[in-house]
This record gives C-alpha cells, structure tokens and sequence, in this order.
C-alpha cells in the first residue's frame, strides 16, 4: 500500500477540518503496521483512505499497483470485495448464519468460488475447525473475532486492515487474536495494518506508525510497549 501526499478535509469553508496533512508513506507487503496517534489525529481517516471507503481530497492512494483514486464505485467495490479483508472493534458477524456461511459470505455475495481448501486452511490457522456449525452467539468474543479475522483472510487479499481489533477483548484473549496476526503475517505472508490504541496491541507490530494533527509523527521498529507509551506521551492525550 502506497500514500503519495496525501490530503484529507471534511467540510467547507469555516467548517473545514483537515484529517490528513499531505501524508506520503508505503507499507511493505508482507509487513504488520499498527498506526497509533491520540484522538482525532487521523488513524480512522488513514484506514478509510487505504480502505478506498473514502476518498483523498488531494494525492493519491495505491494497492499495489493499482491506483485506488479516482476509481468509480462499482470498481472500487470489487477491489474492497477481494482484495481487502477487514476486521473491526465489533466482530460484525450475522447471527443467523454459522461460523462457515459467516466466513464464505462476501466470496457468495460476491459470485466467488470458495476454494475449499483453503477455507480449510484458514479455518485451521484461525483454531475454529470445530466449531463451523455453531452461531456466532454460541461463541467467546475471541472465538469470534477468529471467526471474523478468517472471513477476512479467505478471499485472500493484498491487504487486511484491522480497527480496534482487540478493543472488546480481554487481555488473554487479545493476546491469542495479536498472536494470530503475527502468525499470518509470519506464516502466509499476509499485509496487516492495524489501527489501535493500546500499546501492547502495537508492539506485536514490526513497525508503529504514529500520526498527530493528520501528519506521519514518527515511526518505531518492533518497540517495546513502554517504548511506545512514551512515545505517545509526547503526542498528546490519548
Ligand atoms: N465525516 C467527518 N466529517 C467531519 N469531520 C470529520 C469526519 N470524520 C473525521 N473528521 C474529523 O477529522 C479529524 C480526524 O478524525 P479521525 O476519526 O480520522 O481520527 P482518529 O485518530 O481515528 O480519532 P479516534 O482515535 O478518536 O477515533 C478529527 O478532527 C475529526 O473530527
């Protein structure tokens, strides 16, 4: 993933709210990123951005190679479908559906195939072969965040954006969810970028990217939690 200057306003005149300053930055493919910064900094704003939900009002954003601004939105949809996987605070799972129909809705909304093996495969890495017949409420909130990180994976996309991954877990159980993005990134080669605002959240990161005021403050390699406490008491409350 690629941002050259890229800028973002919400509002006009008076109103206008700059969220992003001229941000120009790549993720590696292949590399775990969490961005941190305090509130209003930027970070849903970056995602949105990456995410091709939202626009730059100027620069431009890359997935690869291919060029997210300026698509229209029935392309930018089919890119959001299969190359994108998300993964959010609240797991969005459905609650009539199973565990299996819940991971292999979009590829069916979508017209897909579902590669049988590899739902396998990922059903494997996330620990949730035995439960592909149970709903989602019959599950622990990890379970289910595994539940909705294998729905991401299984379309295999260039990239997985995760916001607030572990915010509605435990520790133990972020820790299990945190262990298990490390092992994609380490184990199937999958692009994880990650918005949080917990710092042992991003220290499972290779690099952290800060943001304050819409603009790229600094970024650490593989820190430590404290590294990147202190770091964020220096940006401001959070
Ligand atoms: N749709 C919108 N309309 C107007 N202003 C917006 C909109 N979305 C975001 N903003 C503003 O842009 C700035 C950046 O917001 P953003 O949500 O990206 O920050 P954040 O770092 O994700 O914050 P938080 O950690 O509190 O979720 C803030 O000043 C916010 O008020």
């Amino acid at each position: 993933m690629r941002l050259e200057s890229v800028t973002k306003t919400y509002g006009k005149g008076e109103q206008v709210v700059t969220a992003l300053r001229d941000v120009t930055l790549q993720v590696p493919r292949g590399s775990f990123t969490a961005v941190m910064g305090p509130s209003g900094s930027g970070k849903s704003t970056f995602l949105h951005c990456v995410a091709g939900l939202d626009q730059p009002t100027q620069g431009r954003v890359f997935l690869g190679d291919t060029q997210l601004t300026g698509l229209k939105e029935d392309d930018l949809t089919a890119i959001r479908r299969s190359r994108i996987g998300y993964v959010f605070q609240a797991y969005n799972l459905m609650s009539a559906l199973s565990v299996e129909q819940n991971v292999t809705l979009v590829s069916r909304l979508a017209d897909l195939p579902v590669d049988e093996a590899w739902l396998h495969e990922v059903l494997t890495r996330v620990g949730m072969t035995e439960y592909t017949r149970r709903r989602p409420a019959q599950l622990s909130g990890g379970q289910q965040q595994r539940v909705a990180i294998a729905r991401a994976l299984v379309t295999r996309p260039d990239a997985l954006l995760a916001d607030e991954p572990t915010g509605a877990l435990d520790t133990r159980t972020s820790q299990e969810v945190l262990r298990l993005f490390r092992h994609i990134v380490e184990q199937l080669g999958q692009t994880v970028l990650m918005v949080t605002h917990d710092p042992f959240a991003a220290s499972f990161a290779d690099t952290v990217l800060f943001l304050a005021d819409g603009r790229v403050a600094g970024q650490l390699y593989r820190p430590s939690p404290e590294q990147i406490a202190e770091r964020m008491t220096h940006l401001g409350d959070w």
